[in-house]
């Protein structure tokens, strides 16, 4: 089943008669307990789907499902529910994610209030995320006492304390040294696997694809390439990363081709298919005559 399901996703904005076209039809499905990153460059429309992602922007056309709720008609009642039960977030300014006056384990519990339930399990719920983020210790401490790293790790542990479907990051690493950053992607995976929450992660940084199994690729608003990371045994029984690059087809046959592939062989306008038995030549419009001339 799929937790994310984007179908041709539409965002215009028109501002001063001027539109700009921040998503153009993007499809994006991600299945139930997966961990997938979409990384692009700026201005790619990273932060325009995850705004919608989170209920905080509405699309201009197509769909955009997630965990079973329709974003583009749901009610404000509805949007309020989904914002605390069913989607978590991390962004990148800790500013957005914990408040600066209350320490790690206030700040889980705020969110935990906010939901209500029993108050003897709210206390222990707050113990179990700081400890599955590997920061107990330090639920003492104000934000301001910690490092960039542990206060990632106490903003995940605020964004899954309510145990939602779907975590979503935008940039969380934005702010994080190299080392730093790769201790907050594995802490991201490691809640992914230990409690099966729906995880979307979004970033310039196409280094990510190195501890996710799936990189998609955003380029002027849309889908464009996938990385798929797996594990495959040598026949001496070697244990391998093996990572593939895609191109995406979306819903009515339509491809991107990488930058790299466009301009090493020079294809423009025009490119000459040719169906074979079990795959699709793409060769450059030149007429052929004039070559060989
Ligand atoms: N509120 C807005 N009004 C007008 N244009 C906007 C608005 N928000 C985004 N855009 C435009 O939409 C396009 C996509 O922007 P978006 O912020 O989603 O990209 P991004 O990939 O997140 O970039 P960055 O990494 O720099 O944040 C850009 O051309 C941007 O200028």
């Amino acid at each position: 089943m799929s937790d994310i399901l984007c179908r041709g996703l539409v965002r215009i904005f028109a501002t001063d008669g001027v539109e700009v076209q921040a998503l153009q039809g993007l499809d994006l499905r991600v299945e139930a307990g997966d961990l997938v990153a979409v990384v692009g460059a700026s201005g790619s429309g990273k932060s325009t789907l995850l705004n919608i992602l989170s209920g905080l922007d509405t699309p201009t056309g197509g769909s955009a499902t997630v965990a079973g709720t329709d974003l583009a008609t749901m009610t404000a009642r509805r949007r309020v529910r989904y914002q605390r039960r069913t989607v978590g977030f991390v962004w990148q300014q800790t500013s957005r994610n914990l408040l600066g006056y209350l320490t790690a384990e206030e700040n889980v519990r705020l969110v935990l209030d906010l939901a209500g339930g029993p108050r003897r399990a709210r206390a222990a719920r707050a113990r179990e995320v700081l400890d599955l983020l590997g920061v107990a210790d330090l639920a003492d401490r104000l934000p301001g006492r910690l490092s960039g790293g542990q206060q990632q790790r106490v903003a995940i542990a605020v964004a899954v304390a309510n145990a939602p479907r779907v975590l979503l990051a935008d940039e969380p690493t934005g702010e994080l040294d190299e080392a730093t950053s790769v201790e907050v992607l594995e802490a991201l995976r490691s809640v992914n696997e230990a409690t099966g929450t729906t995880t979307l992660i979004v970033t310039h940084d196409p280094t990510v694809s190195e501890h996710v199994a799936r990189t998609v690729q955003i380029r002027d608003g849309r889908t464009s390439t996938e990385v798929l990371r797996r594990r495959s045994t040598d026949a001496d029984g070697t244990e391998r990363h093996v990572a593939e690059e895609f191109a995406v087809l979306d819903r009515v046959g339509r491809l991107q081709l990488p930058h790299d592939v466009v301009e090493a062989l020079d294809l423009r306008d025009r490119v000459r298919l040719t169906l074979q038995p079990d795959h699709v030549q793409v060769r450059p419009d030149r007429d052929e005559n004039q070559e060989a001339r």
